[in-house]
């Protein structure tokens, strides 16, 4: 439910934040705003006066100043209306003011916005000097107002200069408790549920990246609920009466494998972000936002956690990896992939870049039979179209290539995609976008590809992705027998060759060469 002020209590609350950083306070407090509500020709500054209080006297006994007419005049400019969870946000010692306010304007059978004589009515509930003060001064105190805002003027019909504004939405306290109770419920869902996913994270993929982004989720759940109001929350709980605390169901306890819980709790929190943001709209269009954002990074999350899980599965044993081109290779592409699968690789990609689109559908072909023979995983480079062709178990993109989701489309959901990544924001983007593993490079120098200088990522990168990324990666880019320890060194646990291999008299020889170094 949104809660609208009136232009007259805006003007009020932000002349009374001019008031306190004119008299040097850190935050406006009720006595700030009284002076502010004396102060314009509102409806609390007539009932002020009709009590002989006018602004004078309480900016001399409670020590304080106006800002100059510059800034004052500024006020009048104010055009975006200000709701009252943007209120409590930026007010908070005006936090009881404010929620009397509401109380008090919620009291008629119609919503009405809350105005100056609210806020007046919030100042006078709310115990402090002011509050003594008022009453020794001019005897004014809430019960003395309480006619004011009763019988007088609306029994009269005589629509008196107040700054009321009624709303054709219908609102009663308790559709209001009831929204807070729902989004009070739901945030504790989302809370907990986030708790449980984030152990996982932590604990059994020890994925740093997807930590953080989860930890983003749970500060965007604090912020939005800033807008909606801790107070308002904790003041609608009523746990004892939730029959939803009762009712458990079996699927509750139905978690078959660790995959399966973090699975469960991801549904649960996006179903919770959905209530949230549903019921937020009625309370805060700035919480519902969030709210929203917060789904969509829940989905982005669940897809990645998933992929990462189901991808470890699929590249469990697979350390090598074998980037093959016929032109590089002594007695051809055939040999050199049969060798090296009978030795242990258990990938390889097609990587021609000379071949016609006929003769890579040929050759693709006859790797598939190679590499199925062998129980190897084979993959198309830059061709999404022609892994599907071939039926190779999925496909590589370069960065300016087809972007995963586009690739997606073309390759189905079964077949894996990797993405090559030079940079550490590159390999994170990729987990978001959903690859399957990715290519982390170049590492060395190579004489298989062009690099500019600059474009080496080193060791370095590779240590960057080892301590945050757990989505399956390859190190790729002149690894060779002699710097392959290095690369282990330095955090990799599976790596990507083409030369060291195709280019080699003895392609089984030296894959298992390079093997051997994975168990010492
Ligand atoms: C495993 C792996 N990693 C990186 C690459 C490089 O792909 P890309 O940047 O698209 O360059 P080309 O190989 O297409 O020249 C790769 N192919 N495989
Ligand atoms: C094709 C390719 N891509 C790289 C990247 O970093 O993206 S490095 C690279 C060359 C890999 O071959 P070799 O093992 O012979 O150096
Ligand atoms: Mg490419």
């Amino acid at each position: 439910m949104q809660h609208l002020l009136t232009a007259g209590a805006q003007r009020a609350l932000a002349l009374a934040e001019l008031i306190a950083n004119n008299s040097n306070d850190q935050v406006t407090n009720p006595r700030h705003l009284l002076a502010a509500l004396a102060h314009e020709e509102s409806r609390a500054a007539e009932i002020l006066q009709s009590h002989g209080i006018v602004q004078n006297l309480i900016l001399q006994e409670f020590e304080l100043t106006l800002p100059d007419s510059e800034a004052e005049s500024d006020l009048f400019e104010t055009e975006v209306p200000l709701e009252l969870s943007q209120a409590l946000y930026r007010f908070p010692q005006l936090k009881d003011v404010l929620n009397r306010a509401l109380e008090q304007a919620s009291q008629t059978s119609l919503p009405v916005e809350i105005g100056s004589e609210h806020l007046l009515w919030g100042v006078l509930k709310t115990e402090g000097p002011h509050t003594d003060w008022l009453v020794n001064q001019g005897a004014i105190s809430s019960d003395s107002l309480a006619a004011s805002f009763q019988g007088e003027h609306q029994q009269a019909g005589d629509p008196i200069d107040v700054d009321f504004a009624f709303r054709t939405v219908p609102a009663t306290v308790s559709d209001q408790t009831n929204t807070f109770r729902t989004i009070d419920a739901a945030a504790n869902r989302l809370r907990e549920g986030l708790r449980v996913v984030e152990d996982f994270l932590r604990f059994t993929l020890d994925d740093a990246h997807l930590t953080r982004l989860l930890k983003t989720t749970r500060h965007q759940l604090t912020e939005a609920l800033q807008f909606i109001g801790q107070d308002s929350l904790i003041a609608s709980r009523d746990t004892l009466n939730d029959v939803g605390t009762a009712i458990s169901s079996t699927s509750e306890f139905d978690r078959s494998s660790l995959e399966h819980l973090v699975q469960a709790n991801l549904k649960r929190v996006q179903e919770a972000a959905r209530t949230l943001e549903e019921f937020g709209k009625l309370i805060s269009v700035e919480a519902a936002a969030i709210f929203k954002q917060m789904r969509y990074s829940l989905y982005t999350l669940e897809k990645s956690v998933l992929t990462c899980v189901s991808s470890q599965h699929r590249l469990e044993d697979c350390q090598l990896y074998l980037l093959a081109t016929e032109s590089m290779c002594h007695h051809g592409c055939g040999p050199a992939i049969r060798e090296a699968v009978a030795a242990g690789v258990c990938i390889v990609q097609i990587r021609e870049k000379e071949m016609s689109d006929r003769q890579l559908l040929e050759h693709g072909r006859r790797a598939r039979e190679w590499t199925r023979e062998a129980g190897a995983i084979l993959i198309m480079n830059d061709r999404p179209d022609l892994a599907v062709a071939i039926d190779a178990d999925g496909v590589h993109v370069g960065q300016d290539e087809l972007p995963v989701r586009e690739v997606r489309q073309i390759v189905g959901s079964r077949r894996l995609i990797g993405v090559s990544t030079h940079n550490i924001e590159q390999a994170r983007q990729a987990v978001l976008d959903g690859a399957d593993y990715i290519g982390v490079g170049p590492t060395f120098t190579t004489a298989t590809k062009q690099f500019a200088e600059e474009e080496y990522a080193g060791l370095d990168f590779v240590k960057q992705v080892a301590a945050e990324i757990t989505l399956p990666w390859f190190a790729i880019g002149g690894i060779n027998a002699e710097n392959l320890p290095e690369v282990l060194q330095a955090g990799a646990t599976r790596v990507a060759v083409s030369g060291v291999i195709c280019r080699h008299e003895q392609p089984g020889q030296i894959t298992r060469e390079l093997l051997d170094q994975f168990t010492r």
